[in-house]
């Protein structure tokens, strides 16, 4: 099929590479023109493993454009792709989608074959409904628009595209069919392999197609998000509770875990979630209930729990030195999560600039997005390649992101450099055994 992306984020370019690697001949657009060169070079903007290899393989099916252009006069199926970032108020910001509805419309006037639209961006219940009316309104009357919510992970998000647990379509018969059509290798799993994308150990074998209505693809969105984030705002006030009275926050998540009505994933204490989705979607969500007149309580509870839990790290250090005024604490971890470069909403952002305001001396590293950094810290924070730099001298060393690298870290070496041997594991991923055993005083969230 002829298939246009618009949009190469990390949505759009995972889509568009993986339907060109499933035979497609497949057009990427996006505004940015920098993004598009580099692609173009067969450089990947984004750092997701196996995407680089799978643009290779598919190359010969793979285009990449800034400009709108005949290829939606030859595609069968376009894709929306576009970032839906929040306003002020919550309310996620629809420009980049309408904007890119209205380039195609003359485009769409002059073509005689069905389009099928797809929103993948995550948009409000209603958004398709709307579009839908705006396209008719132009006289155009050979397109149907579909929702099709993506739920891929950022690090992860080639295998979570050809190994996913479900694919959700919403829109009518013909649309949907077509889409179902597009998907059936990955839905039957009948692709070739790419031996550096493993799937998933604990997959269900089949991949569910789910067939429904728009507005409640949409509103599934938004749902999975929420619920994802509620898990994680509760373990933390669990873990919170540990600190109280002396128990293990990651004992009890296995407990819990382990019924399946419960789910051992998304029950990992810290310091809260961040990235382009969770607080963008919760506060989408909180908005969209609110426009309805319904005030959504338990989500408005998970929302001002991440915002509180972000902070909990320092009152930690504040704990065990007092204050932090002319303190050198190493911070290890920046980005919102370990496998990506992204910075969205990355609890580093806010940890980072209370220690500068508690007047903390902040030396940071990361193991890959140590350059990007600088964008997003405040200046007076020093950015440093050698992990050994950040540790001569500190006071206290703390960690944000689980990135493996620190795990396999000499921490014998690394104590010695430090002033102090304090340690506080905001993500709960370092061995405190051994680190107690070297003589570390070792803090994490919600552990004995
Ligand atoms: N990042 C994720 O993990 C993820 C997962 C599931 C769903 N989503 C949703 O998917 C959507 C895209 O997210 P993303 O992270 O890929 O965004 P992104 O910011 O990485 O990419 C969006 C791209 O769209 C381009 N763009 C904006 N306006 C355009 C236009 N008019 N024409 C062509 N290109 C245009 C931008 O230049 C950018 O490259 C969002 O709604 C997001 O909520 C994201
Ligand atoms: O037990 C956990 C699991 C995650 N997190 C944090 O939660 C955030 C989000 O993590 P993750 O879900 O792995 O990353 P994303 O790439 O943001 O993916 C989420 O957001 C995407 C965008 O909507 C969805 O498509 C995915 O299904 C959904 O998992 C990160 O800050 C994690 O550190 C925790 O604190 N504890």
């Amino acid at each position: 099929m002829n298939v246009v992306i618009i949009g190469t984020g990390y949505v759009g370019l995972t889509t568009g590479v993986t339907l060109a690697y499933l035979g497609n001949e497949v057009t990427c657009i996006d505004v940015d023109k920098d993004k598009i060169s580099m692609l173009n070079r067969g450089i990947t903007p984004i750092y997701e493993p196996g995407l680089e290899n799978m643009m290779k393989a598919a190359k010969a099916r793979l285009n990449f454009a800034t400009k709108y252009s005949e290829c939606i006069i030859n595609s069968d199926i376009i894709f929306f792709a576009v970032g839906t970032p929040p306003n002020e108020d919550g309310s996620p910001n629809l420009r980049y989608l309408y904007n890119a509805y209205f380039e195609i419309l003359n485009y769409l006037k002059r073509k005689e074959k069905l389009t099928v639209l797809v929103n993948k961006s995550t948009v409000p219940v209603g958004t398709a409904d709307e579009l839908d009316s705006i396209i008719k309104d132009y006289g155009i009357t050979n397109t149907q628009i579909v929702s099709n919510p993506e739920f891929l992970r950022q690090g992860r998000a080639m295998a979570d595209t050809l190994y996913p647990d479900r694919i959700v379509v919403g829109g009518n018969c013909e649309a949907v069919e077509c889409l179902r059509n597009l998907y059936k290798p990955i839905i039957e799993q009948s692709f070739t392999k790419p031996e550096d994308i493993k799937p998933p150990k604990e997959r269900a074998q089949d991949v569910l197609f789910l067939a429904v209505d728009r507005r409640s693809a949409e509103l599934a969105k938004y749902t999975a998000n929420a619920f994802l984030s509620m898990k994680i705002s509760f373990i933390n006030e669990i873990a919170n509770v540990c600190d109280k009275v002396g128990a293990d926050v990651a004992k009890v998540a296995e407990i819990i875990g382990s019924d399946p009505r419960i789910g051992k994933e998304f029950l990992n204490a810290g310091i809260g979630y961040g990235g382009s989705c969770f607080p963008k979607d919760t506060r989408a969500l909180q908005y969209i209930a609110n426009t309805k007149g319904y005030s959504f309580k338990l989500l408005s509870s998970v929302i001002e729990v991440n915002n509180d839990q972000r902070l909990i790290i320092i009152s930690k250090l504040k704990n065990v030195l007092t204050n932090l005024q002319g303190k050198k604490i190493a911070v290890m971890g920046l980005t919102f999560k370990p496998g990506t470069d992204d910075f969205r909403e990355a609890p580093s952002i806010p940890i980072v600039q209370q220690l500068i305001e508690e007047g903390a001396e902040v030396w940071a590293h990361d193991p890959i997005a140590i350059e990007k950094a600088q964008k997003f810290l405040p200046k007076t924070v020093m950015l440093s390649d050698s992990i050994e730099n950040i540790f001569i001298n500190a006071e206290a060393a703390i960690l944000l992101t689980e990135w493996r690298f620190y795990r396999e870290l000499s921490w014998n070496e690394l104590g010695k450099l430090m002033k102090n041997k304090i340690l506080i594991d905001g993500r709960n991923s370092l061995d405190s055994r051994s680190l107690k055993q070297l003589g570390f005083e070792y803090w994490g969230i919600g552990r004995k």
